[in-house]
């Protein structure tokens, strides 16, 4: 567990960020940073460039202009793609995918000892999937799938986690579940940036929002967002190619 940071704190900075796919800008000028101990909401209409983001975010994409500072070591640091993106039919049961979360820091090769074994099956208590441990991977529901992928994520002791529309294809119990451990990740200090559409889960998450729109960014509350998007359905907000005014832009 990582030490509770101060609300102004931030091991992850983004400096005059400018990222661009295949020679096209996607994003110009972004600054700011993500708080630690906190839960960012990264949203925006499709295309707008949230994955663009975090595949820069994880070093993954190389800025064209400016750049991403992360304190965070590397080991510590963890991305879930949206579910569709997996493939997840290789021979693996729930266990053995949770305790490859000691991998980042422990290695691969050398094996796991008893406290690894009794933390992965606290685990599994923690997100109510222990009656799964032997379960492959392969035979398991959305949600179940989504439960054991998180578990991957506190095994490895993860204090920078990027979700990708963690709740999509997934049963509203499993999103309950989710929701606590996210916000227990976030009081030990962890930063975690989640992209959302879904205003409601918006309003159980977020500590703060970063909304993408015609390549720039801008931070704002939640109480700004759900505000000017309470009227649309929870499920299909209509989120803006530009920038309406009155949003309150931050700073970084
Ligand atoms: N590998 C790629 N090659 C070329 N263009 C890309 C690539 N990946 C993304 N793009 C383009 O970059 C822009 C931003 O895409 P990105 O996937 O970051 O948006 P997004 O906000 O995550 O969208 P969605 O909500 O649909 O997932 C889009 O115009 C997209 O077509």
């Amino acid at each position: 567990m990582v030490a509770v940071m101060q609300a102004n704190n931030s091991r992850l900075r983004l400096h005059d960020l400018q990222l661009a796919q295949s020679g096209r800008m996607v994003i110009e000028h972004l600054d700011g940073r993500f708080l630690d101990g906190a839960i960012t909401a990264l949203i925006g209409a499709n295309g707008a460039g949230k994955s663009t983001l975090i595949q820069a975010i994880m070093g993954e994409l190389r800025p064209v202009g400016g750049k991403v500072i992360c304190d965070v070591p590397k080991e510590r640091r963890a991305w879930l793609p949206q579910q569709l993106a997996l493939d997840l039919t290789f021979p693996m049961s729930v266990e053995e995918l949770i305790m490859t979360g000691t991998w980042p820091s422990h290695g691969a090769l050398k094996g796991y000892c008893a406290a690894h074994y009794r933390q992965g099956r606290e685990i599994m208590a923690r997100l109510g999937i222990s009656h799964l441990a032997h379960r492959p991977l392969g035979e398991l529901s959305g949600g179940q799938r989504q439960r054991a992928l998180i578990g991957r994520t506190l095994m490895q002791g993860a204090e920078l986690l990027l979700l990708d529309e963690p709740f999509a294809n997934v049963d509203i119990e499993t999103v309950d579940v989710l929701i606590d451990v996210f916000h227990d990740m976030a009081k030990d200090g962890a930063t975690l940036v989640v992209v959302l559409h879904d205003m409601e889960q918006l309003s159980r998450l977020a500590d703060e929002v970063l909304m993408l729109a015609g390549g720039h960014g801008r931070w704002a509350s939640p109480k700004e967002i759900l505000g000017r998007y309470a009227g649309q359905p929870a499920k299909a907000p209509r989120l803006p190619l530009t920038f309406p005014d009155s949003i309150h832009v931050g700073s970084a």
